[in-house]
């Protein structure tokens, strides 16, 4: 790039109402790095080789080359959000006995690489979306074998072990066109999020602000994900998301984004910016030691195993609310 000509224009980012600030970018020997992943805070880590196989060789043409001939998972969505559902709990005997009604915003097909790409390139206004969501497992053909082996595996295991994570669950490939978007949601994961091709928009907030996000309930099949649509928010139904303060980055190839465990995250392909390409690493947390005071993400974890446990008992979703404020409501406020 020339100057400071950047490889992107605001733009190309979709409009939020969002009070917003800049993640931190690191040279990935700065040995602050470690600071922030120790906080469990969000950092940029740049001029890795953590992907740099895959972000030298993984071109779409490359992609469809050599992924493999098996079916991949592809989602399919009639608008730009892709938003994650567990399909156990739509057909769970708790949730779906009680009538929870849930209608899937978008359904998962088998596609082989090159009818996925054909869509992708053929993409009219209009037309459904794709994003296809894989685990890299040995189905892929040997080229992305050999890439995979060759990435950095000795920096991310570093930092997995310096910080007492759990083991590696998942590499996921992530290939969208672009303009696609993964709406706020949270894992029960660490997770080293490396851009190969094209660029994201990452927009995190800490969990910290769970009463500002209004997570669905646990046992709904879009658990851990944000009722609030960041295109449309309701201050009605969510008055608190006015206060919500978070943090993004775009990033670009070669970029790898900290996005530690429980933190929220929202995730757009840039508009007009061409397909982009996306693996992940997936790390169990590690053990969680009950140190005073307790961390945020504690406390999420704390209000799941309630909900959890309330649920088992109760039986029917429709009464945890109303237990949930007897418990509460002039007692506790
Ligand atoms: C699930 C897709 C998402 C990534 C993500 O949420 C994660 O890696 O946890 C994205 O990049 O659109
Ligand atoms: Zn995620």
């Amino acid at each position: 790039m020339d100057g400071d000509k950047k490889p992107w224009d605001p733009s190309q980012l979709r409009k939020y109402d969002l009070n917003l600030e800049e993640i931190p970018r690191l040279h990935y020997k700065d040995p602050k790095i470690d600071e922030y992943i120790k906080e469990n805070k969000p950092v940029v880590i740049t001029e890795s080789n953590i992907v740099k196989p895959a972000v030298q060789r993984w071109s779409l043409e490359y992609l469809e080359r050599n992924l493999g001939h098996s079916g991949h998972t592809v989602f399919v969505s009639r608008n730009h959000k892709f938003k994650y559902y567990d399909e156990k709990k739509i057909y769970n005997r708790v949730s779906n006995t009680k009538g929870v009604e849930f209608t899937p915003p978008t359904r998962k097909v088998e596609m082989r690489i090159e009818d996925f790409m054909k869509r992708v390139k053929e993409w009219k206004k209009g037309d459904e979306r794709i994003y296809l969501q894989q685990s890299l497992t040995t189905t892929v053909g040997n080229n992305i074998v050999e890439d995979f082996v060759k990435f950095d595996w000795d920096y991310v295991n570093g930092k997995q072990t310096k910080h007492n994570w759990g083991p590696l669950t998942s590499n996921l490939l992530f290939i969208a066109m672009e303009g696609n978007q993964t709406p706020c949601h949270y894992d029960e994961q660490e997770n080293f999020f490396a851009q190969v091709q094209g660029y994201k928009r990452c927009i995190l907030f800490p969990p910290s602000q769970f009463e500002c996000l209004y997570p669905y309930p646990v046992h709904h099949p879009h658990d851990r994900q944000s009722m609030v649509d960041f295109e449309r928010p309701d201050y009605n139904k969510f008055p608190k998301f006015k206060n919500v303060k978070g943090w993004e980055a775009v990033v670009g190839p070669g970029d790898v984004l900290y996005i530690p465990i429980y933190w929220w995250h929202h995730i757009e392909s840039l508009l007009r910016g061409g397909p982009t390409v996306t693996v992940n690493f997936w790390y169990k947390g590690g053990p969680s030691t009950l140190e005073y005071p307790l961390k945020d993400h504690q406390k999420v974890s704390i209000t799941r195993n309630v909900e959890k446990m309330l649920l088992e008992v109760l039986q029917d979703p429709k009464e945890v609310g109303p237990l949930l404020r007897s418990m509460v409501l002039g007692r506790y406020t």
